[in-house]
């Protein structure tokens, strides 16, 4: 098995550190053992363990206790993160746990950090099958790569070549101790039904299933890149007027699979979740249908996409505002405005705008569009609403622009246009 280990790490990228996922599981207790063991040789990374404290189950605390103890044997230093693992609505309560779990470790991480974990050539085969009765395409059939970029770092699991039983005889020949979570058998659960009732079923008439499997999910892993370089191909042709946007001309310009194929590239790209078939249908037909400032709006959860002439933006949800919100401003210390994403300062104030806030007339306040508001420029009176127009600010982001008034007069249109002042006031 170590022999094996050190090929895999070998194969991985560098890393300053490699941070461990200690679940306390027979896996994981013997990719560190293991990891421990290689530490010795010259060039290897710093060793520290990792285990997420979910609170969920009733021995949460001695799974952490033995972690622990496994930890301080191996001289290797322990971190035990508690999250909050509470469903959202609509999640299931393993995949809170797993996206606790993952967020937790990959704030553990620093810049030059690995986070490597236990998954083998079974977890592939079983990730595989899974993705398989899910209708996934390529990119779900590639199941797990031997590593990927995550958080600030890289995720590996150099145990994915490696069967089940060569781990247990390595636990057995050096004595490890492990924890079992009773939840894994319990059959109710999608993996725990094909672990422990198909898969064995399988691999008594296909001895080499697993081996197998990840073989497929290797060659769909391939077809996938192709995709994605077809994909990025096709988005340097697609690109919209204004950045990260798509031109919705270029994209009915292409055949359906290429659309598909490039925006399920254009959302990872940008980090959103893809929509699922009947979303990703009902987005082709209104690009194909609409007419450009027709409203184009497809949402899902996790993300929006909305037309604007003839551009196609996605985005994350947007939040409601109150349109009636006020804020105030001393024009001096900086205004965080966290529900627009936005932080007010004076030095951005005379970047953008050449205007010093605190020699605006007072009260300086922070409103939201509400319609009707004019700006003054170059000795004109223009409706706001016409300038947004004139600028292609689409609709949605209007509304969402701080409007900074001095005393009752709107003074700047924050980032787009400061309204004419009286003589010299605020200027530097
Ligand atoms: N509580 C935990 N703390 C730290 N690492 C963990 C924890 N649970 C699991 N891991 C790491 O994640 C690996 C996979 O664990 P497990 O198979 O239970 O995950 P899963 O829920 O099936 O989801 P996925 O396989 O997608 O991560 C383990 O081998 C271990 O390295």
């Amino acid at each position: 098995m170590l022999g094996a280990l050190a090929q895999a790490v070998e194969r991985l990228p560098p890393a300053r550190r490699w941070l461990v996922g200690l679940s306390g599981g027979l896996d994981s207790v013997v990719l560190l053992h293991g990891l421990a063991q290689l530490g010795g040789r010259v060039g290897s990374p710093g060793l520290r363990a990792v285990h997420v404290h979910h609170g969920l189950h009733a021995r949460a605390d001695a799974w952490a206790q033995h972690c622990q103890v496994l930890c301080d044997a191996l001289e290797v230093p322990l971190d035990v993160v508690r999250v909050d693992a509470r469903p959202h609505r609509g999640q299931s309560p393993e995949a809170a746990a797993r996206h606790a779990r993952y967020q937790a470790l990959a704030d553990q991480m620093a810049p030059g950090d690995a986070l490597l974990t236990a998954h083998h050539r079974r977890d592939q085969a079983e990730t595989l099958l899974l993705q398989l009765l899910r209708g996934a395409g390529p990119a779900g059939l590639s199941a797990m790569p031997r590593w990927q970029p995550h958080g600030s770092g890289w995720h590996g699991r150099p145990l994915l070549d490696m069967d089940r039983p060569m781990l247990e005889a390595h636990a057995r020949e050096n004595g490890l101790v492990w924890v079992e979570d009773d939840s894994n058998g319990d059959l109710g659960l999608d993996r725990n039904l094909l672990r422990h009732e198909v898969m064995p079923r399988l691999r008594q008439r296909w001895p080499s299933l697993d081996t197998t499997l990840a073989r497929a999910a290797g060659l769909q892993a391939e077809a996938q890149e192709l995709l994605a370089e077809r994909a990025r191909e096709d988005l340097q042709t697609l690109r919209g007027e204004a950045a990260g946007t798509l031109s919705i001309p270029a994209i009915r310009a292409l055949r359906r699979p290429r659309q598909r194929n490039a925006l399920r590239e254009w959302w990872r790209e940008k980090g959103l979740p893809a929509p699922n078939q009947n979303r990703l249908e009902a987005l082709l037909q209104q690009i194909r249908d609409v007419g450009p400032d027709s409203g184009l709006l497809v949402t899902w959860p996790g993300a929006e996409v909305r037309g604007y002439r003839d551009s196609l933006h996605a985005m994350a949800p947007l939040p409601l505002l109150d349109p009636a919100s006020v804020w105030s401003w001393d024009g001096i210390r900086d205004l965080a405005l966290p529900e627009l994403g936005i932080t007010l300062s004076a030095q951005e104030m005379l970047r953008l705008h050449g205007l010093e806030p605190a020699l605006l007339e007072p009260p300086l306040t922070v409103r939201l569009r509400r319609g009707g508001e004019t700006c003054r420029l170059r000795g004109q009176t223009r409706i706001l609403k016409k300038l947004f127009q004139e600028a292609g600010i689409p609709p949605w982001e209007r509304d969402r622009i701080p409007l900074i008034h001095a005393g009752d007069r709107l003074a700047v249109v924050w980032g787009l246009w400061c309204c004419d002042l009286p003589a010299g006031a605020g200027r530097r």
